[in-house]
């Protein structure tokens, strides 16, 4: 028997993402009998927040202690997290690796931590990087050096946000203010912590994209690096999005079962971040005042916001984001450009009202607005984030009879059928699975 341990960072925009992967994998594998267990390592808190559709047959789930800060403070206290993720958790992993019961073929990591690479080059154990991020992330965390030697990293966005940078290999023009905010003037702090692929001694490299998404940056990837990169797809559920008939269906699902097509506006900030009490005031009557539908997920403040959006919308704490998207009624999606939500929402077909907070969600703006014509930035038609002109913007942004909408609705339907295409029989995902599934000499 075969095993692959796997070790995701322990959030929920690494977690999911990463458990897709072992699925791909594991059904690849069992089609040419090869078993092969995943063993994935969790903290025992995260245990508690799985899904229990994720254990799966050859899917099985391991916990060490809880060395880390509760997730559910991550976001008030990134670099704790950070630093403990770093720095923690190495020790209660290599106590487990000597205790699970079959050999350990390969180790699948993601790249935020460093000593999963560490252990396994220890050990001679050949290890996969795994990065939950964009290939164009990739690119730009790989060639921090140049934005040093051209005096960009750690620039004030306010006074140079618009001065350009056009050397990073692989990608299209951006500005400082698209690079990831750890990289803007006060991301000093997350020197050392912050993910970053460069320097990890790995075998392979699986970057959670799509080619046709991303072809230049995997291309430069592949022109530079030393290991075999493979994308791995959008690595979102898509696979089991098929509700269960026999159970009853969440109020959401019939709320939005009400609904005329593509007239709902879904709004999420993703799993941990979020911001101000003030500004999500203001957002709540905002979305009130344009008179849209809309289904908001608001972790924790759902009874404040309630009050304030009245019968105009559905605000939840939680919700099944996939199926969400993929329901006709949803015609738009204020998102903070975490990747999974902007590649459940290509997927999907549905524009995106971008909305980055931090990390990467800058660069995945960029892209979304800016490469790919998918969305609009809410921040450059909204310069305050007021009620009277998030009401316009989103009236805006959802009218499906203005020129605009309906272009960028093209675009979006058109990158929703590369996405789908992509994970097909025939798809590029599947292409590159295959191969390393052949190269890591289990198939
Ligand atoms: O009600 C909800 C809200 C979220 N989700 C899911 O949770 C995931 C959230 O992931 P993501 O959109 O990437 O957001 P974060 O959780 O904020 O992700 C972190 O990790 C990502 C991958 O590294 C980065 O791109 C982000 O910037 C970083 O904030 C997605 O799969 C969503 O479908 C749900 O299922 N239901």
């Amino acid at each position: 028997m075969n095993q692959v341990v796997v070790v995701p960072y322990p959030g929920r925009g690494h977690i999911n993402p990463m458990l897709n992967l072992c699925h791909l994998l594991s059904s690849r594998l069992n089609r040419h009998n090869r078993t092969t267990i995943f063993t994935v390592v969790v903290t025992e808190e995260w245990l508690g927040f799985l899904n229990p559709d994720s254990k799966q047959d050859n899917i099985r789930f391991v916990t060490i202690p809880n060395v880390l800060p509760s997730e559910l403070n991550r976001g008030s206290d990134m670099i704790g997290f950070l630093t403990a993720a770093q720095t923690k958790m190495e020790r209660p992993f290599v106590e487990l690796l000597d205790r699970i019961e079959f050999p350990v073929k390969l180790i699948i990591a993601d790249v935020t931590m460093r000593w999963p690479f560490d252990v396994a080059n220890r050990r001679n154990i050949p290890i996969a990087a795994y990065w939950p991020m964009s290939a164009s992330m990739f690119s730009v965390v790989y060639h921090v050096d140049l934005l040093e030697s051209n005096h960009q990293l750690f620039a004030d966005v306010l006074e140079r946000g618009r001065e350009t940078i056009d050397y990073i290999p692989g990608l299209s023009s951006l500005t400082i203010a698209d690079l990831p905010t750890v990289y803007h003037s006060g991301g000093e702090k997350f020197k050392g912590i912050a993910p970053s692929p460069f320097g990890v001694k790995a075998n392979y490299v699986l970057i959670s994209t799509m080619y046709e998404l991303e072809s230049k940056a995997i291309n430069g990837l592949r022109s530079i690096l030393q290991m075999p990169i493979y994308t791995s797809g959008p690595n979102i559920p898509y696979s089991q999005i098929e509700p269960n008939p026999s159970l009853d269906q969440p109020v959401y699902i019939n709320w939005l079962n009400s609904k005329p097509p593509k007239t709902v506006l879904y709004v999420s900030f993703g799993s941990f971040l979020s911001v101000s009490c003030a500004e999500m005031a203001e957002i709540a009557f905002g979305l009130t005042q344009s008179g849209v539908n809309f289904l908001w997920v608001a972790r924790g403040e759902t009874s404040r916001l309630k009050e304030i959006c009245g019968d105009n919308g559905m605000v939840v704490e939680w919700c099944d984001q996939l199926r969400v998207l993929l329901h006709s009624s949803i015609g738009g999606f204020w998102t903070h450009c975490g990747w999974n939500s902007v590649k459940e929402s290509l997927f999907s077909g549905v524009p995106m009202l971008a909305f980055p907070i931090s990390l990467d969600q800058t660069l995945n703006n960029k892209m979304i607005v800016k490469d790919w014509k998918t969305g609009w930035n809410i921040r450059e038609k909204v310069k305050v984030l007021k009620r009277d002109e998030i009401a316009k913007t989103v009236r805006d942004f959802m009218d499906s009879k203005s020129v605009v909408r309906i272009e960028m609705m093209e675009r979006v339907e058109m990158f929703s059928r590369i996405c789908q295409e992509s994970v097909g029989e025939d798809g590029s995902i599947n292409e590159d699975l295959d191969a390393f599934v052949r190269d890591i000499a289990m198939s």
